[in-house]
């Protein structure tokens, strides 16, 4: 069937597109809740009328949906929420905020029904389909909009877009049994939306099969000058053409195809065991076994372990609620470890929140000495504070409340050891954080590297004489990194660089004495730090 017939099964772009952006010709383009409603009922769906107790506990009627499948009914309304409501992927998993009751309020509000609850295999579906619709956007849109004639996608229903995200993801990237994925997709638009956009979205995704059953998915060429080129890699490797041409200048082509690989594959996580609860990482294996999560020592620091599954499974267990470990990066520990934080030391983190490597540095401290945690951020310190309570470190961290570029130089506050962890665009980080590669913009980077540039100038403040300013990123960008680097040291040349080799391994040490991961060749988040020395 060739893509001009699946048009003909009745795809077109009404004029209205506030109401609804494609509709089908045997559709009713109505979206009034009544409407909905009696397309549910008339489908056949199985739906039970459940109760609810509200706020003012009156009772309300809602609708249990048991046939369409909890995980992509939950996963097309976290999309949603995502695009449309601003929410961070990565957040939503925590209690509270995205699973529970909460969550099903939203998948109410948004399809008109609810599913059941989700269990532990459900949350994992759903974090893969959200995390992978969404690192594949680009992708997705670009054969999307090939197989609607190239109409712009964009003016699309939004719950619509998200259904077929959803279905071309899981039957492109996910190679899942294409036929099944077809008709749980299409039941999903039917009942959330109209039987009219159940029929689109089954002609759409029954060519898409055809066409990678055949070997014909209609993908653009690396070829032409460097624009065209970067503009057919970001579709194929799904990133912003800016992050692109930024990579391939200074990485060459074939390494920005690496990095944007490593970007796209499912993150793992590491779990650092709070020492200070005396909790060990050996307990921590203990528990882990038990739980049976597959997990692996880290090479390089003697608290953490590496899980690439079983993330959820450890927050059902309570282990961050009840601070016996938290989920940080190796390379994040890696900084700690340039920063050498030791007993009785006094320590000024300036950007300190929410407070990883505060707590981590805290717990080195052995209960003498003290962390300095500064933040302009009031909610984030907040967050800090009650996690240095649970991971029992309270007694060595003073939280301050400020914008350090205000602080004034005073003898009160100054130190040996100053950490400067800024605000960066988190280059590094991209595999973990799903959506940033979408949000973060070209023009950003000057921002960032000003107010980089301003932070260092104030925290070099703070550096006694003979002392050291740390400053770290979790950046892969030259410009955020040996770049605000160079240019603090020509503004202060009473500091000097000290080569961060006696404090991690060789492999993460740069010709220029800084550390770096690189998230390609160690397989953790992209991070630098440099160790600057302020001359006695
Ligand atoms: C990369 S985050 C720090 C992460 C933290 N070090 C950790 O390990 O969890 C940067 C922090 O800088 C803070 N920040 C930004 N501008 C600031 C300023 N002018 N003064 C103090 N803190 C600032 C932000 O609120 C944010 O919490």
């Amino acid at each position: 069937m060739a893509v001009a017939q699946v048009l003909n099964l009745g795809l077109a772009f009404p004029a209205e597109p506030q109401k609804t952006a494609i509709s089908c010709s045997c559709s009713c383009s109505s979206s009034s809740k009544s409407s909905k409603l009696t397309h549910r009922t008339r489908s056949g769906n199985i739906s039970i009328p459940t109760t609810t107790a509200t706020k003012g506990g009156l009772l309300k009627t809602q609708k249990l949906n048991l046939e369409i499948s909890p995980h992509r009914a939950v996963s097309a309304v976290r999309l949603m929420r995502i695009e449309l409501g601003g929410a961070f992927a990565d957040l939503l998993n925590e209690k509270g905020k995205g699973s529970g009751e909460n969550e099903m309020g939203y998948v109410q509000r948004t399809l008109g029904f609810r599913t059941r609850e989700l269990n532990h295999h459900d949350l994992r579906l759903v974090t893969d389909i959200v995390g992978g619709t969404i690192r594949w956007r680009r992708y997705l849109d670009h054969l999307i909009s090939s197989l609607c004639h190239d109409k712009d996608i964009s003016s699309m229903e939004p719950l619509l877009l998200q259904i077929l995200r959803i279905g071309f993801y899981e039957i492109v990237k996910l190679d899942m049994p294409p036929y099944a994925v077809v008709d749980e997709n299409v039941k999903l638009a039917k009942v959330s939306l109209r039987p009219g956009a159940g029929n689109m979205v089954n002609g759409i995704l029954r060519k898409l099969v055809e066409l990678k059953e055949n070997e014909k998915l209609p993908l653009p060429k690396v070829e032409g000058d460097d624009r065209a080129q970067a503009r057919a890699l970001a579709t194929l490797y799904s990133h912003p053409v800016w992050m692109v041409r930024r990579w391939t200048k200074y990485l060459g082509q074939e390494e920005a195809i690496k990095l944007m690989i490593w970007n796209n594959s499912e993150p793992s996580f590491s779990l650092r065991a709070n020492r200070a609860r005396g909790f060990s990482r050996d307990d921590l294996v203990t528990q882990l076994n038990a739980l049976k999560v597959p997990h692996k020592l880290s090479l390089h620091l003697d608290e953490f372990v590496r899980i690439k599954t079983g993330l959820q499974i450890v927050i059902h267990a309570g282990m961050l609620r009840k601070g016996l470990c938290s989920v940080q990066d190796e390379s994040a520990g890696l900084v700690v470890s340039v920063m050498d934080p030791r007993p009785g030391e006094t320590i000024i983190d300036c950007c300190a929140a929410p407070g990883g490597k505060t707590l981590y540095m805290a717990s080195h401290l052995s209960g003498q000495g003290m962390v300095f945690a500064v933040d302009v951020n009031r909610g984030r310190l907040r967050i800090l504070k009650e996690t240095a309570k649970l991971h029992q470190v309270d007694g060595v961290v003073t939280t301050i409340h400020v914008d350090l570029r205000t602080l004034t130089d005073s003898q009160q506050l100054k130190s040996n050891k100053v950490l400067l962890d800024v605000p960066c665009s988190g280059l590094g980080v991209l595999s973990k954080r799903a959506d940033l590669r979408w949000n973060r913009k070209l023009e950003d980077m000057e921002q960032l590297k000003k107010l980089q540039d301003e932070l260092l100038d104030a925290a070099s403040k703070f550096v006694k004489p003979g002392g050291v300013l740390v400053y770290s990123t979790c950046s892969i960008d030259p410009e955020e990194n040996d770049e605000r680097v160079a240019a603090f040291l020509v503004r202060h040349p009473d500091f000097h660089i000290d080569p961060v080799d006696r404090f991690v391994p060789p492999d993460f040490v740069t010709h220029s004495g800084f550390f770096f991961s690189n998230p390609v060749k160690h397989s953790l988040d992209g991070s630098f730090a440099a160790r600057l020395v302020r001359t006695l």
